[in-house]
């Protein structure tokens, strides 16, 4: 089952500290957006690469694009304000009847994970990547302890999320339509009732959002070249 993937990759990198956007910085001197492209322009599977990305990184990743023969993005659409609008404007350009989204900060991402997301949606509509929890998780109000969540049914979500184009469409419409920001694809298809299926994946898919999770790059990088 061939499948269209959005990166959303306008962010601004706030949390990383950095002077340009995160995705731009290096690992082993190539830059995590490429890192990241290179899974899916590697995929058999994979039709097109549709890019959100900021109008002022236009010219640079035209050049790296070029740079590192990546040619199977097919679309650069301006992003949004936030990563979900980012999404949504990716959106609009993609029309294989599977579509994944997937950070552009994710680099490490696995073909098999992958996959397992892309059969996941044909068969069942939605599919999402994450891994069991390893902490206690706690909320807290006004730096005290309020309530502990049981661990056993908790999940880290990652990205790819996957899922029929229609059914990720109609979710955002109606995020638009109820004014729902979300923090990722499948809080938007619960909140109109669409079943999501979690689909294992591994620690390594982190996702580059503070100066620390560099260091771990650069380890799990070494990891995978030894
Ligand atoms: N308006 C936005 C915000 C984020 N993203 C993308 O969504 C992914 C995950 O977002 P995050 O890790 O939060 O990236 P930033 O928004 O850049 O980070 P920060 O919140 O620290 O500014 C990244 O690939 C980022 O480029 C996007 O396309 N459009
Ligand atoms: C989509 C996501 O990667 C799932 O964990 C995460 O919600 C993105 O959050 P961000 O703050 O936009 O990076």
């Amino acid at each position: 089952m061939n499948y269209e993937v959005v990166i959303p990759a306008a962010g601004r990198g706030k949390r990383m500290g950095a002077d340009r956007n995160k995705l731009l910085l290096e690992l082993n001197g190539v830059p995590v957006i490429i890192h990241t492209l290179r899974v899916f322009e590697d995929d058999p599977l994979c039709s097109g690469i549709i890019l959100a990305i900021h109008p002022d990184d236009r010219d640079t990743l035209e050049q790296l694009l070029t740079q590192y023969d990546i040619k199977k993005v097919t679309h650069m659409v301006q992003g949004g304000e936030e990563r979900q609008h980012s999404v949504y404007e990716g959106l609009k350009a993609a029309a294989e009847e599977i579509v994944m989204v997937h950070d552009g900060a994710r680099p490490f991402i696995k073909q098999t994970v992958i996959h397992r997301l892309a059969e996941a949606a044909e068969t069942r509509g939605g599919a999402i990547a994450a891994v069991p929890v390893k902490d206690t998780i706690k909320k807290v109000q006004d730096g005290f302890v309020t309530e502990t969540v049981e661990r056993s049914s908790l999940w880290s979500v990652q990205t790819p999320q996957a899922f029929l184009l229609e059914v990720l469409m109609e979710a955002h419409r109606e995020a638009i339509r109820t004014g729902f920001l979300g923090t990722d694809e499948a809080s938007l298809v619960e909140k109109t009732g669409g079943k999501v299926t979690v689909i294992e994946s591994d620690y390594d898919n982190i996702k580059l959002t503070t100066k620390e999770d560099l260091v771990f790059a650069e380890a799990i990088l070494a990891k995978n070249d030894q």
